[in-house]
């Protein structure tokens, strides 16, 4: 790789919002080289998003701020770049990709980008369904946005620029939504896209063990606003300098150093194919021998029922079936992920189970009666739904409003609602705010703030869609210790629906395999990652942790059960 000129340069950069008093981004050097393939990682709020911004022109072109020092890409002073100039450099793929959708149809937005090109109409044909069939959507050419499920937008999104000329590639957490083996799909194809189309790619993701799966060349590790570390993963991944800041180590690592203490030091530690097994067979065995591989008893045994669902089906379009359910009995206290493929009924399944959308036949009853006659609201009063971003949900200007908001259109006033306001608040940890703004809050106070007002009403079930995406580890770890306080002290189900394998291996202890809208699988999260089989029907990913135990030739199950629950 020619190192002579960077094709991103950042020198003593420094940027400040408009809105706010101090500087976001702080005296930045920073050189990326053409054909690079950069990681950028930091706490949530380190300022990664700011950075891309600078990359593909948002700032200063939208996001209005002082500059000071020097930020110079493909040749051109960010100062004087329009942000359509910028877009013959760059192409980006955001976080939200409802906020990227440009064209009326899956196709037409894939072909927006070429249109721009002058690309001759059979070529873009041709060109589209290719860059459709690479990222799974082949058949979905002609649907509308909004009857794409998320992780379909998404790919959408990435699709757009496969085939544009810009040098330079930024992915601002593109995975989020992607279920795990399209992720690894979608880091093959950005290699391909740096290896062979000698792309720059600048990728932002907090699924790190996800981006591993091929080689960065170079890490940049960002906290408040300023690089802390910029090197090789490997410099990153033999001491605990990532988990100082709030990233979390792969799986696999995390196995190694709690069960053979210090790293052996030689190896390239960013790949778990490439150490070396021997150094580590008697260690394993040895911890292995001393641990249960039993699954934690399921207290839920003698628990009650409280969601059965029976012969339940459910379409759109009265054409295509997307929800197929013969049978599914839940209880309480349960703490359930529902995993499956990009598209295979999730997030339908769970408006069904809210109120939000009604079954096309058959039923589901909940505590024991039929949800067919019940209207939203009484639904609700049960099943509480946590969308994924709580600024979706939340309505009230204070904190206290917004809690109280459910009980009062419920006819609640009073003693009574300052009572169980004030109830909800102290579980969330939110009461010492109650008269704050909700503007004034961070993303994950209003997350808690979400569950806080659905709280309110005692239900008996938490169903909450990606309750970790696109939070750093220390959020996630405080978001998922709040979950389990909280199921556990109110008694509670839990549901979630995920693609963070993690998560369904560290919180839960029923993992629900959803395949074209049906179960195929029903059982515990470490058996459900251990069945090949349902890994590949699912679109689901085993985690480093079981590459690892096939490597050293112990069981996955058992290794993962046995490093996870230490
Ligand atoms: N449009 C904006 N106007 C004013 N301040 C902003 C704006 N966007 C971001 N900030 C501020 O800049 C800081 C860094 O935000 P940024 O989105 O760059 O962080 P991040 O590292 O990408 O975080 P995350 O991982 O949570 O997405 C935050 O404290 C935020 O308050
Ligand atoms: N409003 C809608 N109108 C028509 N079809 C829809 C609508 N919403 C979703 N679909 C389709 O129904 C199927 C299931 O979508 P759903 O959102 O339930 O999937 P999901 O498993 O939650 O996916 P993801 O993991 O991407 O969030 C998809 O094929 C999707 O295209």
């Amino acid at each position: 790789m020619s190192q002579s000129q960077p094709i991103i340069s950042f020198k003593d950069f420094s940027f400040k919002y408009k809105t706010q008093q101090e500087a976001t981004l702080k005296h930045l050097d920073l050189d990326l080289f053409p054909g690079e393939k950069v990681l950028i990682l930091g706490p949530s709020g380190s300022g990664k998003t700011t950075l891309v911004k600078c990359i593909n022109g948002l700032i200063p072109n939208q996001d209005k701020g002082m500059i000071s020092g020097k930020c110079v890409i493909n040749g051109k002073e960010i100062n004087h770049t329009s942000i359509f100039q910028r877009g013959n450099d760059v192409g980006t793929v955001l976080q939200d990709s409802d906020a990227q959708f440009v064209g009326l149809s899956v196709g037409e937005d894939i072909a927006f980008y070429l249109e721009n090109k002058n690309v001759p109409l059979h070529d873009m044909q041709a060109k589209v369904t290719k860059a459709a069939e690479v990222v799974g959507l082949d058949s979905f050419l002609s649907s509308l946005p909004f009857d794409l499920s998320g992780g379909q937008k998404q790919r959408t999104s990435i699709a757009g620029i496969l085939h544009g000329n810009a040098p330079i590639l930024l992915f601002d957490e593109p995975l989020a939504a992607l279920n795990p083996s399209m992720s690894e799909s979608i880091v093959d194809l950005i290699d391909r896209l740096n290896h062979q189309e000698h792309k720059t790619v600048v990728i932002v993701e907090h699924r790190f063990e996800e981006v591993l799966h091929k080689e960065i060349d170079k890490i940049v590790l960002l906290n408040e606003g300023q690089i802390v570390k910029i090197g090789k993963p490997d410099d990153f991944l033999k001491d605990d300098i990532l988990e100082k800041y709030g990233i979390r180590n792969p799986l696999y690592l995390d196995a190694l150093r709690k069960v053979s203490g210090n790293l052996k030091q030689d190896h390239d530690l960013w790949n778990v194919d490439l150490i070396n097994p021997s150094d580590y067979q008697s260690d394993f065995q040895k911890f292995l021998n001393n641990r249960s591989s039993q699954p934690d008893k399921l207290t839920q045994k003698d628990a009650k029922g409280i969601i059965d669902v029976a012969d339940l089906r459910y379409s759109y379009d009265g054409q295509h079936q997307v929800i197929n359910m013969v049978h599914l009995h839940i209880k309480r206290g349960e703490k359930i992920s529902i995993i499956g493929k990009n598209g295979s009924g999730k997030s339908t399944f769970a408006k069904l189970l809210t109120g939000i959308l009604r079954p096309t036949t058959g039923d589901i009853l909940e505590l024991g009666k039929s949800i067919k006659h019940q209207t939203i609201q009484q639904i609700g009063q049960q099943m509480a739904y946590i969308m994924q971003d709580p600024n979706k949900m939340i309505v009230k200007d204070t904190v206290e409003d917004e809690v109280g908001l459910a009980l009062q259109l419920r006819g609640i006033s009073g003693r009574e609602l300052g009572d169980r306001v004030a109830e909800a608040l102290n579980v969330t940890d939110l009461y010492a705010m109650r008269h704050w703004p909700v503007n004034a809050l961070s993303y994950g106070q209003k997350k808690r703030l979400t569950v806080a007002s659905l709280l309110v009403l005692n239900p008996a079930c938490l169903i909450m869609d990606e309750p970790t995406a696109g939070q750093d580890f220390e959020h996630y770890q405080r978001m998922m210790a709040f979950v389990d306080h909280v199921i556990q002290q109110k008694q509670m189900t839990l549901i979630v629906i995920t693609h963070d394998m993690q998560l369904a291996l560290e919180h839960t202890n029923r993992a629900i395999v959803i395949d074209q809208g049906a179960v195929i699988a029903d059982d515990d999260p470490f058996k459900v990652l251990n069945d090949k089989w349902i890994v590949r029907q699912a679109g689901l990913r085993q985690t480093s942790i079981y590459r690892l135990a096939e490597r050293i030739g112990v069981n996955g199950e058992n290794l993962a059960r046995a490093s996870i629950n230490v």
